[in-house]
């Protein structure tokens, strides 16, 4: 059960991503089990574990934060600073929350890797206050995802109600934007000409379908 404890604005070092991170995993957007929306109100884009489990298998289960991009080929998604249709060849850097897990409050025995897309964090953010709406997108089943995991928020939990859930993944989403909002994390979001050299090839990375 979720210790009674406050919870830290930010996780992970100011100076940026430490070891094992940043973490590159894609895949094909696939069906969950339908909760996220309905029981949750919290969309999440699932995506196989098989490249996780290949490439980073020890990686504990738990909550993390990063940047997404969704193949522009199979989604066409508004750019949140212009009000453009973006058709263009040029994908969407966007902030994500994840679980990467069990969901121990619905005790699934198959392991998932779930990510929840933010808004630009140049606009507000709906969750700062309580009982938010959650970001809702079209949906976009199928559609490849690359994603950029940065840093490790804290364990899964159970929890005594579904409302104490929700909470919980709000406080995340905003801990998620406090800490990509730091300087040397910013950069893996936007282009500003400053970034070294590493993380404008993760960015690049991110771009590649
Ligand atoms: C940021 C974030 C944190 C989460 N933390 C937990 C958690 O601590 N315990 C848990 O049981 N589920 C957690 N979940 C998973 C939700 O229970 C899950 O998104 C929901 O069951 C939807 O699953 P579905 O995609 O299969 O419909 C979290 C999800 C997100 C996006
Ligand atoms: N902000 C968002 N983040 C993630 N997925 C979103 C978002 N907005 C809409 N979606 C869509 O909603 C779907 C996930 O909804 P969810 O209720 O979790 O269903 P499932 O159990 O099939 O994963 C995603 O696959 C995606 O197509
Ligand atoms: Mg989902």
């Amino acid at each position: 059960m979720r210790p009674d404890k406050p919870r830290d604005p930010v996780a992970g070092p100011d100076a940026g991503p430490e070891s094992p991170y940043p973490i590159r995993l894609s895949g094909p957007v696939i069906k969950g089990f339908g909760r996220g929306s309905k029981d949750l109100g919290i969309p999440t884009a699932n995506i196989p574990a098989d490249d996780l489990s290949e490439k980073h298998p020890d990686l504990t289960t738990g909550v993390y934060y990063g940047v997404v991009a969704l193949d522009p080929k199979e989604f066409a998604q508004e750019n949140g600073l212009t009000g453009d249709i973006e058709n263009s060849h040029k994908p969407i850097l966007q902030p994500a929350v994840l679980s990467i897990g069990y969901n121990p409050y619905y005790k699934n025995t198959v392991r998932s890797v779930e990510i929840h897309i933010m808004p630009p964090l140049t606009q507000p953010s709906p969750t700062a206050v309580a009982r938010p709406k959650f970001n809702r997108l079209p949906d976009f089943y199928d559609t490849h995802l690359n994603l950029l995991i940065l840093g490790y928020i804290r364990p899964e939990f159970d929890y005594v109600s579904v409302d104490a859930l929700i909470e919980d993944i709000r406080v995340d989403c905003e801990v998620a934007r406090e800490s990509l909002l730091r300087d040397a994390y910013k950069q893996y979001l936007v282009d500003d000409g400053q970034g070294a050299s590493d993380i404008n090839e993760d960015r690049t990375w991110l771009s590649s379908f």
